[in-house]
């Protein structure tokens, strides 16, 4: 966003909140419809879309790259390229979005292979933040395929240039443990290597983030490309096949965004309701309303919608596997502080590599809210205080941060809080503080 950040904002106590919010879109869903809508054959119109710092740098990206973008009404009309970008010559900017970065390289490295031409180049950079984030193990999966890329900072980091090279090889292996978001690239890309053979790609070791890999085999497949599975280890795309537009797509609501109002559902009396995303979803972070009823909070469901309620006597501390809900666990971090008991969230390694090292931002903030926090390297063990302390909590760039601390002031347990840099809630969901600051007035 353009418009100056504040500094901070003070969030008072709402005891109690309760009502119905329509979530905005899906970052991840957003950021591949519009990929695949400016890769299909035929024009798209995309309903729904989020309008946050992640989806203008796609959309900017993408219009660099030549791709007609056109509002229409509350839509965007995406003109599809049909597999060829019309400009192979462009310096991208792509923030801090991580699902951006690793999903422009990989197409745009298969497009300059089929139709780039001498003296196409393409880089891409983003914030310091960004250039701190590894993409070392995608660059090797597309290094494997033929792809010529060259590392303008740091090996293994952006900023990075692609240059024209033809991606003749038919098998790709591509670890699966630092972030999803490299097969996903790799996946999105394969239909635009024109081949006679099947790409097979290879998952090395445990792939992390599993869910999010399900949203890219489902949205494919609704731009027209099929990709076998054989568990979570290989992954093959059958050549001839190519994006088709579906005429008309609808993005659902953000089930990561979702997990702040579930939670203040949870803490705050309730019920909440969230409308744009459930039992219907493609996203794996509904499953964030499992871990709440772990905690002990009255769920329900219905097919695009999930409520929340406090239970009699309040949370109760869990020990959780969330290696397949990364994002809204952090939501369960914040929960923690206001539960019975210790929280100990586990196999959340990549949090370290996020907008943030997120496992010491979280210890760091919780602890300031005079939480024991343990960490380790993939997991950490919030234990609560009798009662939280006010504080002034830094939010590290990070959306999530942002969004998460601020439930540190509902209910029976909230305290007032200063969240610094609270805008950085733009890189997902620019008006949640206006949101948040009117919880209360609902149940009031
Ligand atoms: O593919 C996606 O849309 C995403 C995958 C996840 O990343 P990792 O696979 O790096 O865990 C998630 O944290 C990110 O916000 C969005
Ligand atoms: C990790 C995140 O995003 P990305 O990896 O796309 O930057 C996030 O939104 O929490």
């Amino acid at each position: 966003m353009t418009t100056q950040r504040r500094a901070h904002i003070d969030l008072g106590v709402q005891p109690a909140v309760a009502g119905t919010y329509a979530l905005p879109g899906s970052k991840s869903i957003s950021n591949r419809v519009l990929l695949l809508a400016a890769l299909a054959e035929g024009e798209t119109l995309v309903d729904d879309l989020l309008d946050s710092d992640d989806t203008r740098v796609m959309r900017g990206a993408l219009e660099a790259l030549g791709v007609g973008l056109l509002p229409e009404g509350e839509s965007l009309r995406v003109a599809g390229c049909g597999g060829r970008f019309p400009t192979l010559r462009a310096d991208l900017f792509v923030g801090n979005s991580g699902l951006s970065i690793r999903t422009l390289v990989p197409a745009i490295a298969a497009v300059l292979g089929s139709a780039g031409g001498a003296g196409d180049v393409v880089s891409l950079a983003g914030i310091a933040r960004m250039h701190e984030r590894p993409i070392g193990d995608l660059v090797d999966g597309l290094s494997q395929l033929g792809a010529k890329v060259e590392w303008l900072g740091t090996p293994g980091y952006p900023p990075l240039a692609l240059h024209p090279a033809p991606l003749t090889a038919d098998r790709v292996s591509v670890r699966g443990n630092v972030s999803s978001q490299f097969l996903t690239g790799l996946l999105q890309a394969a239909p635009l290597v024109a081949r006679d053979k099947p790409l097979v790609i290879e998952v090395e070791g445990e792939l992390i983030s599993k869910p999010y890999v399900h949203i890219t085999i489902s949205l494919m497949k609704r731009f027209g490309v099929e990709v076998a599975q054989d568990g979570w280890q290989r992954f093959t795309v059958a050549p001839g096949q190519g994006y088709r537009s579906p005429g008309r797509i609808s993005v659902e609501g953000d089930a990561s965004t979702a997990s702040y109002f579930l939670a203040a559902g949870a803490l705050g009396g309730g019920p909440v309701r969230v409308t744009g995303a459930g039992r219907d979803s493609i996203q794996g972070d509904v499953r964030f309303a499992d871990a709440l009823a772990a905690m002990g909070a009255r769920i329900s469901w219905g097919d695009d919608w999930i409520e929340a309620a406090a239970p009699e006597g309040g949370l109760t501390g869990v020990d959780l596997d969330c290696n397949h809900i990364p994002d809204a666990a952090m939501t369960l971090a914040v929960c923690a502080l206001s539960a019975a008991g210790p929280t100990t969230l586990r196999n959340i390694g990549s949090w370290r590599v996020k907008e943030t090292d997120r496992i010491a931002a979280v210890a760091a903030e919780c602890r300031k809210l005079g939480a024991t926090v343990e960490e380790g390297a993939d997991w950490i063990r919030v234990t609560p205080p009798v009662a939280l302390s006010t504080a002034e909590i830094h939010t590290y760039d990070d959306h999530r941060m942002a969004m998460a601390f601020s439930l540190a002031t509902l209910g029976a347990r909230g305290v007032p809080l200063r969240i610094l840099d609270p805008d950085c809630v733009a890189k997902t969901f620019p008006g949640y503080f206006d949101v948040f600051t009117r919880l209360g007035a609902a149940s009031a």
